[in-house]
């Protein structure tokens, strides 16, 4: 079915921040065929018109860094400092999941991304194979990862075993829109041979890696205390470090390390609100931005968070870096959308989306601008960035598809996904 969305305000996310006022944006066949001013009988050209008057299309928006099932541990562990929430609360509780929770978990945490606007992501995490199905039917673009961790022996080969079952039977499906990557969890839960097997088997298929890299100075001075040196010197040293790598959080590092990051053409994914809330410290993605490193944006998992809300991400983002470094032009409007949308999709090797450019997948999203809070409008980005709520998000279009219209779910069942993620939650907390 083609589709004509018209009078809307476009943001394009481009080289140069187009805005497009009163605007028309045709779709067909999954791809945007006509961006413009609306012209005389161009209505005609499509099977259905949607009439935005006050409203406000983007690029949908990439998280670049979640656990989708980790929705199911929302609230269940706050207050506490990384490395003791996680070994502590998160992986003991993290040993009771079942596929049927990382069924329900995933699809729950797809329902939240795609109510604040966001159309592809990307995950680490255990049973991907059922967060695969939850992506297939939400229609989400998503890149999964069976999270890695080892020492050395059998136990190794059989997660990267699984990683490459995962690889064979779901890379590339759904149309494109669910991709498999490589996920090694971090320096301090794998090995140095370990994290060389995982960059070997990377090479050989070409498959993207993602690993959390440097989140705290705890986890920096225990690298180089254990292997005298830091977690990206130690990931370069594996192989594991290249234009396919997504490397999440970077808090902790030094220069050395950001000029490695630059020089191996390394995506970085900034996690403002995890970093904030676990206490992890502020990762100086402004310098590593002006350095040329692709910077993108994630939520982390909805435990760290709380919630998978890419909006507040945005904002959280350019104050963070406004804040340390004095400055208020640090992290301006342009670039913090462009790190939520384009530069998201190139870290996740989603070519074709980030950007609304006639040619490129329809991965849109329409926002409610007709609210108090956008007006007076001077400025329409600025009125998102800095004052928008990611509830006025009204329609996701994901490959041209209607995935929630009129701020209704078309693809999932709301209703029983929460009713199935309680029962699984009490479940798992009550053994
Ligand atoms: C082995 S699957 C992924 C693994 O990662 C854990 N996790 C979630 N958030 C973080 C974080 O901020 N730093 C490190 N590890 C994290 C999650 O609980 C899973 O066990
Ligand atoms: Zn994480």
């Amino acid at each position: 079915m083609s589709l004509l969305l018209k009078n809307a305000s476009i943001i394009t996310c481009d080289e140069t921040g187009t805005v497009i006022e009163d605007g028309a944006l045709g779709i067909r066949d999954g791809l945007i065929d006509y961006l413009g001013k609306y012209e005389n009988e161009l209505h005609k050209k499509y099977d259905r018109v949607i009439e935005l008057k006050q409203k406000t299309i983007m690029p949908g928006f990439v998280n670049a860094h979640n656990h989708a099932a980790m929705t199911l541990l929302r609230n269940y562990a706050d207050d506490m400092k990384l490395m003791d929430w996680l070994f502590n609360k998160i992986f003991p509780l993290e040993d009771r999941l079942t596929e049927e929770g990382a069924y329900w978990g995933s699809s729950l945490a797809m329902l939240e991304m795609i109510k604040g606007g966001t159309t592809s992501y990307c995950d680490m995490y255990m049973f991907m194979d059922k967060t695969a199905e939850a992506a297939a039917q939400c229609g989400i673009k998503a890149s999964l990862g069976r999270g890695l961790q080892g020492e050395s022996g059998d136990d190794m080969d059989y997660r990267i075993s699984e990683a490459l079952e995962l690889y064979r039977s779901f890379h590339k499906g759904s149309d494109g829109r669910i991709r498999v990557n490589l996920a090694p969890h971090s320096v301090y839960t794998c090995s140095p041979a370990y994290l060389e097997k995982v960059a070997r088997v990377a090479r050989e298929i070409q498959a993207s890696v993602q690993i959390h890299l440097s989140e705290t100075g705890d986890e920096v001075t225990n690298c180089v205390e254990k292997y005298g040196m830091s977690p990206v010197k130690l990931a370069d040293k594996a192989g594991l470090l290249n234009e396919r790598t997504i490397a999440a959080h970077c808090v902790a590092v030094d220069d050395e390390d950001m000029e490695i990051l630059r020089e191996r053409e390394v995506n970085v994914v900034h996690n403002p609100g995890s970093n904030m809330k676990l206490a992890s410290g502020i990762s100086p993605v402004k310098t590593m931005a002006d350095m040329g490193i692709n910077i993108a944006l994630g939520t982390d998992g909805a435990s760290s968070n709380n919630n998978l809300d890419m909006l507040e991400e945005i904002r959280t983002a350019s104050y963070l870096q406004k804040v340390i470094s004095k400055d208020p032009t640090a992290l301006p409007v342009d670039q913090v959308l462009k790190m939520a949308t384009v530069n998201g999709a190139k870290a996740l090797g989603f070519e074709n989306t980030g950007v609304i450019r006639e040619g490129m997948a329809a991965d849109l999203i329409v926002i409610n601008t007709q609210k108090p809070w956008y007006y007076p409008r001077y400025n329409t980005k600025s009125a998102i960035v800095y004052s928008g709520n990611s509830s006025d998000v009204e329609y996701v279009i994901i490959d041209g598809r209607l995935i929630m219209e009129k701020g209704e779910i078309i693809t999932m069942d709301e209703e029983r996904i929460l009713y199935e993620v309680q029962k699984i939650a009490e479940r798992m907390s009550s053994i």
